[in-house]
């Protein structure tokens, strides 16, 4: 079943309201992106690991990864598309604080993307269901930068610059080899298989009473 972002947005406040707080939909969610993403791989070991990061919950979704993928031994730069206290949910700002605690994550903010490694793979936790109109910088370069790099390429929730409720691309969108999206498909998200790459639906635990009478 295919769903609205509209009712997206309305399930994940019923179920943060039921008490399941998003900051745990959020965790599911990368902890999901995660394992989908090993699984590809068969191991991210000493693997360079990029994580383009916005400044909403679709970053979030990004920090959260980067936490698991440290775990799994990959070598996990973050690039944070603004300055921390731009970042605009109280879920992001918490997993943004747990990785200033762990070296074993490098952080960088800002809008300059030169980086001593070649990545194995790139995150984009740019942009999800919040993206609305033409990319602004510095999310238009972090999107062009990923295009430009032979590298795999991951997609948290949506490719950033597709709009996962028409389908329709902004001026500018990232081709990814793998998409995991999370609850429901939303409805736009599978016309676009020349940007998702493989496509996944995860579940993240919200209560399936938070769709009752929105679905
Ligand atoms: N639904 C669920 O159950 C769950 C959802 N989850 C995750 O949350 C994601 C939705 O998060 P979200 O609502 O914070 O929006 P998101 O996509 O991060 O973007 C907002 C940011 O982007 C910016 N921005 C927007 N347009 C722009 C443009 N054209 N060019 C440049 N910037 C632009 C916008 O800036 P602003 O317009 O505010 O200035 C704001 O900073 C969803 O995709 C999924 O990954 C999971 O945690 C699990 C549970
Ligand atoms: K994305």
């Amino acid at each position: 079943m295919e769903i609205t972002v509209d009712q997206m947005y309305r399930i994940e406040n019923k179920g943060h309201d039921m008490g399941f707080l998003k900051k745990f939909m959020m965790e599911n969610a990368g902890a999901a992106s995660v394992r989908r993403l090993v699984d590809k791989l068969g191991s991210v070991e000493s693997k360079h690991i990029l994580i383009f990061v916005g400044l909403g919950n679709n970053g979030g979704d990004g920090l959260v990864m980067a936490r698991h993928l440290a775990g799994y031994g990959a070598k996990v730069t973050v690039m944070l598309l603004g300055t921390p206290e731009k970042i605009k949910t109280e879920e992001s700002n918490w997993n943004w604080s747990i990785l200033q605690k762990m070296p074993s994550v490098k952080l960088t903010t800002g809008d300059s993307f030169n980086f001593d490694f070649k990545p194995d793979v790139i995150v984009d936790g740019i942009l999800g269901t919040g993206i609305s109109g033409e990319i602004r910088e510095p999310y238009a370069s972090a999107i062009n930068f990923i295009n430009e790099i032979d590298c795999y390429k991951f997609a948290v929730d949506v490719p950033s610059g597709l709009d996962p409720q028409t389908g329709e691309t902004a001026n500018i969108c990232t081709k990814c080899d793998m998409t995991v999206t999370f609850h429901k498909m939303k409805q736009g998200i599978p016309k676009r298989k020349d940007l998702t790459g493989e496509l996944y639906v995860e579940k993240i635990g919200i209560p399936p009473e938070a769709e009752e009478g929105i679905l």
